[in-house]
């Protein structure tokens, strides 16, 4: 068989195979000229690559090149230049196939690693830098530069929803831009332990391993996960090496640092130490204020008619400190009230649409906190307040703070009523009546309790 009639093949191949087949198994192999009579070389990448092609596709290959030339018996696969490092009967000397081989066989190896899918919102213009994460964003932008590997690997790390899988699918897009022909893998550690257990259960090991061995960059988003799941981190462990000695990008993050990661194993920890360690931090006021403003543009321009009051994103910033997600929701929520009411989006708005939300982000104030500065407020004693004199000067007070307590903490009644002196629930009950009614009655008592409410929450 001759180089021209191995190319012509190459179609042939493609439908007989499959297209993922052929790519990842049979276009990667050369020409290799014959060897002795009836035999044909074919350069493999690697010695696992010429015993995977030949167990699996052996047959079917030599079936074909018969076909052009009738007098090959034998397929001979070499590593590169080193000779007879792999050979081959193929079809000849294949043992008996059984079913599951042959399920196995007929399965595309790349099933085993389908990459995850990429969020095209997930980009760099999309991603508000601020102060607590210009670092994390700076080594991002520097990964996805691409070019010769610097740190390896980037480990991110940082609370729930601060945007790592954001700056990780961001990397994947710049990259893919850059250089269309690189395998960028993102996925979780979670998908990485299924594919790693599904590869035990069909008993592809190899396929598994070759697979990941052959990416230019891989991603692994929330390391965190394989911590105690020993045979998952042995796997990783080597995969991890060997893309490091080929000098592949890895990017991996997780929801804390390396030596916070328990029951994972040390030389893993120190593996992952050993490139560049970055933190997303806690959002501040700014931040939140930036990423508020630069989404509400972004649905502006969708939707030009729009009608926000001044201030509602400053209140979002202020009040919803959690995370991101949390604040995007509540942002995306507050559009889509407000385009189904057909209102535009005011604090009234705000207080209608996101009353969980507000709540759920409020700070945990105490029923002690209440009582100090209320105490202090009307300038007595704490231990009167809480005491059982029930002459006006104390009594009042009491109650205010009793009305608050209800107001801004989770605490049942009886249990209000216990850290107040051991009062029963009905006494508290009644001090939160009054002081309603007082707040419709007296303005300076209703503007009393809304300064103590502020002073609390700030
Ligand atoms: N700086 C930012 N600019 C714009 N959007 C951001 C920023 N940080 C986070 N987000 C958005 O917040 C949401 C949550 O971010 P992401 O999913 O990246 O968080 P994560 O850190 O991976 O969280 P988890 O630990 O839950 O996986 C996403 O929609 C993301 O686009």
């Amino acid at each position: 068989m001759t180089k021209e009639q191995w190319g012509a093949l190459q179609d042939t191949l493609c439908k007989t195979l499959g297209e993922n087949n052929y790519k990842t198994w049979i276009a990667p192999l050369e020409y290799g000229g014959p060897a002795n009579e009836g035999v044909v070389v074919l350069h493999a990448p690697t010695g696992f690559f010429g015993t995977y092609v030949s167990q699996n596709f052996g047959d079917v290959l030599l079936a074909q090149i018969s076909t052009i030339d009738r007098s090959i018996r034998r397929i001979q696969f070499d590593v590169a230049n080193r000779s007879a490092a792999v050979s081959s009967h193929a079809a000849v000397s294949a043992a008996p196939e059984t079913r599951v081989d042959k399920a196995m066989r007929d399965l595309p190896a790349s099933d085993l690693l389908p990459d995850a899918p990429l969020d095209k919102r997930f980009t760099f213009s999309t991603f508000v830098v601020g102060k607590p994460n210009e670092l994390a964003h700076a080594a991002a932008r520097r990964v996805a530069e691409g070019g010769p590997v610097t740190f390896n690997p980037l480990f991110l790390y940082g609370g729930v929803g601060l945007g790592k899988t954001h700056l990780m699918h961001a990397i994947a897009w710049e990259l893919s831009e850059r250089n269309p022909e690189l395998r960028v893998v993102y996925l979780s550690a979670e998908q990485f332990m299924y594919r790693f257990v599904q590869a035990l259960r069909e008993k592809r090991m190899m396929d598994f391993k070759q697979l990941f061995r052959s990416v230019d960059v891989l991603m692994v988003d929330d390391v965190q996960f394989i911590a105690g799941k020993d045979s998952t981190q042995e796997e990783f462990f080597h995969t991890f090496n060997a893309l490091v000695d080929q000098n592949k990008q890895i990017i991996i993050s997780a929801d804390r640092a390396p030596d916070e990661i328990k029951d994972l194993e040390n030389r893993i920890r120190s593996r992952l130490q050993s490139g560049l360690v970055v933190d997303l931090h806690p959002t501040d006021y700014e931040l939140r204020l930036g990423i508020l403003q630069t989404k509400t543009e972004a649905f502006r321009a969708q939707n030009p008619d729009l009608e926000m009051d001044d201030g509602v994103l400053e209140f979002l910033a202020h009040r919803i400190s959690t995370n991101v997600r949390v604040l995007e929701g509540a942002l995306t929520r507050l559009f889509a009230f407000s385009s189904l009411v057909g209102k535009p989006i005011n604090m009234d708005l705000v207080h209608d649409s996101l009353a969980d939300v507000l709540r759920a982000s409020e700070r945990k104030i105490s029923i002690e906190e209440i009582q100090r500065k209320v105490a202090e407020h009307y300038n007595i004693r704490l231990s009167d307040m809480i005491g059982p004199k029930r002459v006006r000067n104390f009594a009042r007070p009491r109650q205010i703070a009793m009305y608050l307590c209800k107001l801004l903490t989770r605490r049942s009644l009886p249990e209000i009523g216990r850290r107040f002196g051991g009062r029963d629930h009905t006494t508290v009950m009644h001090g939160v009546k009054r002081i309603t009614e007082l707040r419709q009655q007296d303005s300076q008592i209703d503007d009393d309790i809304e300064m103590l409410r502020r002073a609390l929450e700030a």
